[in-house]
């Protein structure tokens, strides 16, 4: 590929040796495609492995890390901005610097991650979908937001017609631990002892599997999770009250390589997720987030969507070296061509 006329790299996947090869025994290529970033210290951590580093710079990539103390305009030339960190504060820089230096790819515009920092805006944009569903149809959980007064709650809840057992979340998610905090409620009582503002979203049976769809611009790749069990009718008789319950499909639960029936191991249609992931790239305005899928149980082809994240965790996903890389040389070469 050529970038400003001057360096000519080899294409992702034609060897392996580029990110085998120790880098002192090669001489990449001077970097031209500099990439600034404002990431958390675990974010940091969890992405920018060595071998993406590695990749990248035989690439001409060079990830650059901005000085969260210093003026942003001060800092650079950089091709590309990537970040994810929380606060208004940094939206406004981010805006600022986006006005001033257009030429500078920021991926993405604070205020279409905003969308899925809630999460009643996040799911807003999948129930409004057209899809068509000759793969499967794809909706959400019926939820409601109750924003403050949680008395009221088991009032509320009647009205809207709810069913149990319900999923309780905060309805900000700000990157902190509790907005990960998330309880299972067997009956409407209970309800009114949890802390507003939050989301009562109707549990869905689905097999106890989750399927994590990794988004990356145009690139999708699919990781299988364990998830909550299902709830049976004599669950639901037998028990009452809220209990909250830990992160069940974070990376540790992968499901990848585990011996599933068939029937609940199986992917959601490729077309399915290409369609889904293309429209939520486009009204969203993001490229880098993830969807959580599951598939109803007992309902032939029906998904739903429980959880949209922003710049999620791409250090679990199977070859996102690669495709990270090739996906920020797409970026800096359709700038060029501007
Ligand atoms: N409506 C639902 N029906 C069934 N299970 C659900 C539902 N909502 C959430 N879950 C279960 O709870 C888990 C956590 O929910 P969710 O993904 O919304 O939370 P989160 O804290 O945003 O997670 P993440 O770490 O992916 O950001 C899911 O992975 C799934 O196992
Ligand atoms: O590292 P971060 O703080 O961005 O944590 C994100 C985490 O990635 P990690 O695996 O790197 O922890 C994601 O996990 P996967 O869905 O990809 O498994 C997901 O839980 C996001 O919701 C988290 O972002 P937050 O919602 O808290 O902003
Ligand atoms: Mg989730
Ligand atoms: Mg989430």
């Amino acid at each position: 590929m050529k970038l400003n006329g001057a360096i000519s790299y080899s294409c992702v996947g034609d060897s392996k040796e580029e990110e085998e090869t120790p880098a002192s025994e090669t001489s990449p290529p001077p970097a031209s495609i500099v990439v600034g970033y404002a990431l958390t210290s675990k974010k940091k951590k969890s992405f920018l492995k060595p071998k993406l580093i590695r990749l990248a710079r035989n690439k001409g990539i060079q990830f650059v890390p901005i000085d969260l103390r210093r003026p942003l305009s001060e800092q650079g030339p950089f091709t590309i901005i990537l970040h994810k960190l929380e606060g208004k504060d940094w939206s406004q820089v981010i805006e600022d610097y986006q006005r001033l230096h257009p030429e500078v790819t920021v991926v993405d515009p604070p205020d279409a991650i905003q969308h899925v920092r809630n999460r009643q805006t996040m799911l807003e944009v999948v129930a409004d979908l057209k899809l068509p569903d000759s793969y499967g149809k794809v909706c959400t959980p019926r939820q409601l937001v109750i924003s403050k007064d949680p008395t009221s709650v088991p009032d509320e809840v009647a009205k809207a017609g709810l069913t149990v057992p319900l999923v309780v979340k905060p309805l900000v998610v700000d990157g902190s631990v509790k907005a990960h905090e998330l309880f299972l409620a067997y009956d409407h009582i209970s309800l009114s002892e949890l802390e507003a503002p939050m989301v009562l979203q109707e549990f869905i049976n689905h097999s106890g599997v989750l399927f994590k769809v990794f988004i990356v611009g145009e690139s999708i790749k699919v990781v299988r999770r364990f998830s909550l069990p299902d709830v049976t009718e004599s669950d639901l008789s037998r028990t009452s009250g809220v209990f909250c319950f830990p992160r069940v499909s974070c990376a540790e639960s992968s499901a990848d390589d585990v011996d599933l029936d068939p029937a609940v191991a199986e992917h959601p249609p490729r077309p399915l997720l290409e369609v889904l992931a293309r429209e939520l790239h486009h009204r969203l305005g993001l490229q880098l987030f993830n969807i959580d899928m599951i598939r109803q149980k007992g309902v032939k082809d029906m998904y739903y969507v429980i959880d949209i994240n922003y710049f999620p965790g791409y250090g679990k996903m199977p070859e996102y070296e690669h495709i990270f890389t090739d996906f920020l040389l797409n970026l800096a070469q359709s700038k060029f061509k501007q």
